[in-house]
């Protein structure tokens, strides 16, 4: 059999489009012959399972090989093979029209390359890197003869009696000059192990020396020899090909090794398996997570029937779910279109609900199974769970019963048990709520422990979700509001009909107003005079609550510039009721009166971390003159 001819051709020619736009991603060319030799080892280990095929299946293996010199890449298969007539139906028409089809709807999208990329256009991608394709291949079919393609990259080819002699196929690729940096080993080594590492069948990449015991030497202590062995470089049955029952945490936790080697033990991880009304399969990982989120993301690798395709799983699963580690494999996934078209997708649209109910069950089974190991690992799956009831409306509705709060005490307690802790004392005269958090513990003592002289409880809010969980916590839950513990002096941040009998008249509170106002050279400070308890501190520097958090968004982008461009602006109430007031007031001395009032709001200031630099300078100098 020898003849020539011409690919039928109903375009014009695609290799030079093939060769120019793939440019980016041409090293996926090696994925698609390997998964291709793969499907054809499949099929024969099928035909034999059915009785069509009765010769010996042998060890089924796909092997890739290169050779420097002449310039070729060689991907082997033991698998079905092709005649020279399925040859040029299976190579020559479908795939080429396959192809085809791919390029022209392609060619002119803005991210082409992104999807071709990810997605491949099967056996023409072999044009990507090579000048000419040689395939040598014998089919199982009994009284088969080998037969050789080859095809130079035009529409061109020939198709000849073959070399092969045992049944399979080789896809020979003639690299050329400008893919040469494909002919080193670690360049393909590379490669394989990032698209074929789970692949079902071994994939064999040269060899690789190993020492073996070798007898005993002269001292009779063990002797070792170093021996070749195949280099297989995938693991052929991940555990996501397994049932939960065959495996161990063990299992688990050094799978995720294989995958993210060096990494820090997960907290946990769920096992996804459903086949109706789409198939996936898969495990994510719960990791422990830093507050850094960017670092995190995009660590789920998306697989279709054990084949890696992308690590941007951005359309599949929900955004919150970014976080999570470990693969997802579905061959339903639909990968060759565009992302547009992928968001509105019922199926990707099922997956996403699928995988935000499963991650929600298995957070509240931990939940319910041991409560005390549950909270402490609430400082990892915190961050998660408030990321994910902001995002994800769905995930709201079912976190609100496992999503915990933590108190400056560290107790922890869900959203109700709170509620029901606090509603005796923090429900303000209006019938509200009010919930008191601290953001820094350290910074806000004073004022935490002046809420909790009044038997105020208050939470701790200091990651940076919170600001976003807080506003949340506040338009979903009725008559609750949150408030920064150093919103307002602990007297009148839960507003009560309770009055504090006033110690100064009316008269005397305008002066000690004078006298502050005149001592503090601050700028954006708003002095007032409030009767509060003797035992509050005398000066309290606060913030107002909706300013503060307009400037904490605007200070993390949230848009809020308007906010965020206005100069810090504080309260300082005088605690007209304090002992010191009264001091200061009665002191005749002008120069004496100011130093008082001077020392009195630094060690405001100074209880927050808000007196720095030369101020605090001065307060030191001050301070030692007044010992
Ligand atoms: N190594 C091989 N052994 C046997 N047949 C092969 C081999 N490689 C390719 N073929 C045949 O050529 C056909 C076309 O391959 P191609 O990679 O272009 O498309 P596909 O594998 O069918 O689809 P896709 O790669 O888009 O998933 C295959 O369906 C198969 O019949």
């Amino acid at each position: 059999m020898q003849e020539k001819g011409t690919i039928s051709i109903h375009t014009e020619n695609i290799f030079p489009i093939i060769k120019k736009f793939l440019y980016s991603d041409n090293e996926i060319f090696l994925r698609e012959l390997v998964a291709n030799a793969v499907d054809a080892t499949q099929k024969i280990k099928r035909l034999s399972s059915l009785g069509e095929y009765k010769g010996d299946l042998g060890e089924l293996k796909v092997s890739v090989s290169f050779d420097e010199k002449k310039k070729t890449i060689t991907i082997s298969d033991n698998g079905l093979g092709m005649t020279g007539e399925e040859i040029k139906k299976y190579i020559n028409q479908i795939a080429f029209s396959g192809a085809t089809e791919f390029v022209e709807k392609f060619k002119d999208a803005k991210d082409a390359n992104e999807i071709i990329g990810k997605f491949g256009l099967g056996f023409y991608s072999a044009f990507m890197v090579a000048d000419q394709v040689e395939i040598q291949s014998l089919s199982y079919k009994e009284g088969s003869e080998p037969a050789r393609w080859i095809c130079d990259g035009s529409t061109e080819f020939e198709i000849s009696a073959g070399n092969r002699t045992e049944r399979g196929t080789d896809i020979i690729l003639h690299v050329n000059k400008e893919s040469k940096e494909f002919l080193d080993k670690g360049k393909l080594q590379g490669i394989l192990d990032k698209y074929c590492k789970f692949l079902p069948v071994p994939v064999q990449f040269g060899n690789k020396s190993t020492s073996e015991p070798d007898g005993e030497d002269a001292d009779g202590k063990p002797k070792y020899k170093s021996v070749e062995v195949p280099n297989i470089i995938n693991n052929t049955s991940p555990i996501w090909t397994k049932s939960p029952t065959e495996l161990k945490d063990e299992d688990y936790l050094s799978f995720y090794q294989e995958l993210y080697p060096f990494s820090e033990a997960p907290l946990f991880w769920i096992h996804l398996n459903v086949d109706y009304p789409f198939n996936l399969t898969g495990v994510l990982y719960f990791p422990k997570l830093k507050n850094d989120f960017e670092m995190q993301r995009n660590k789920i690798k998306l697989f279709s029937r054990q084949v890696f395709i992308t690590d941007e799983v951005k359309d599949v699963v929900p955004e919150f779910l970014m976080l999570l580690h470990g693969i997802i494999d579905s061959p339903d996934i639909p990968l060759n279109v565009s992302r547009s078209f992928l968001q509105a997708d019922s199926s990707v649209k099922k997956i996403n609900t699928y995988i935000t109910k499963k991650v929600a069950d298995k957070l509240a089974s931990l939940f319910k199974a041991d409560r005390k190991a549950y909270e402490e690992k609430w400082s990892d799956i915190g961050l998660f769970v408030k990321y994910g009831m902001i995002s994800e409306e769905k995930f709201y509705d079912k976190g609100k019963d496992f999503v915990l709060m933590g108190n400056t005490a560290k107790e922890y307690f869900t959203v109700d048990e709170y509620k029901e802790k606090v509603k005796a004392n923090q429900t303000d005269k209006d019938g509200n709520l009010v919930l008191l958090y601290a953001t820094d513990a350290a910074k806000q003592d004073s004022f935490i422990q002046s809420a909790n002289k009044k038997g105020y409880d208050v939470l701790l809010m200091d990651s940076p979700i919170d600001t976003h969980f807080i506003s949340q916590m506040e338009q979903k839950l009725e008559k609750v509001n949150l408030k920064r513990v150093d919103a307002a002096s602990a007297d009148k941040i839960i507003s009560k009909d309770e009055n504090i009998v006033a110690v100064l008249n009316d008269e005397e509170k305008e002066k000690v107003k004078g006298i502050f106002e005149k001592a503090i050279v601050k700028p954006g400070m708003k002095v007032e005079v409030d009767s509060l308890n003797p035992d509050e501190l005398p000066v309290i520097v606060t913030m107002d609550e909706f300013m503060r958090r307009m400037k904490d968004m605007a200070a993390m982008g949230g848009g809020m510039n308007f906010y965020g461009n206005l100069p810090d602006s504080y309260n300082v109430t005088i605690n007209g009721n304090h002992k010191l007031v009264g001091k200061i007031l009665q002191t005749s001395d002008e120069a004496e009166q100011t130093q008082l009032a001077k020392q009195a709001f630094d060690l405001a200031l100074l209880s927050q971390g808000m007196l720095t630099g030369a101020e605090l300078t001065e307060f030191v100098n001050r301070s030692v003159s007044l010992i």
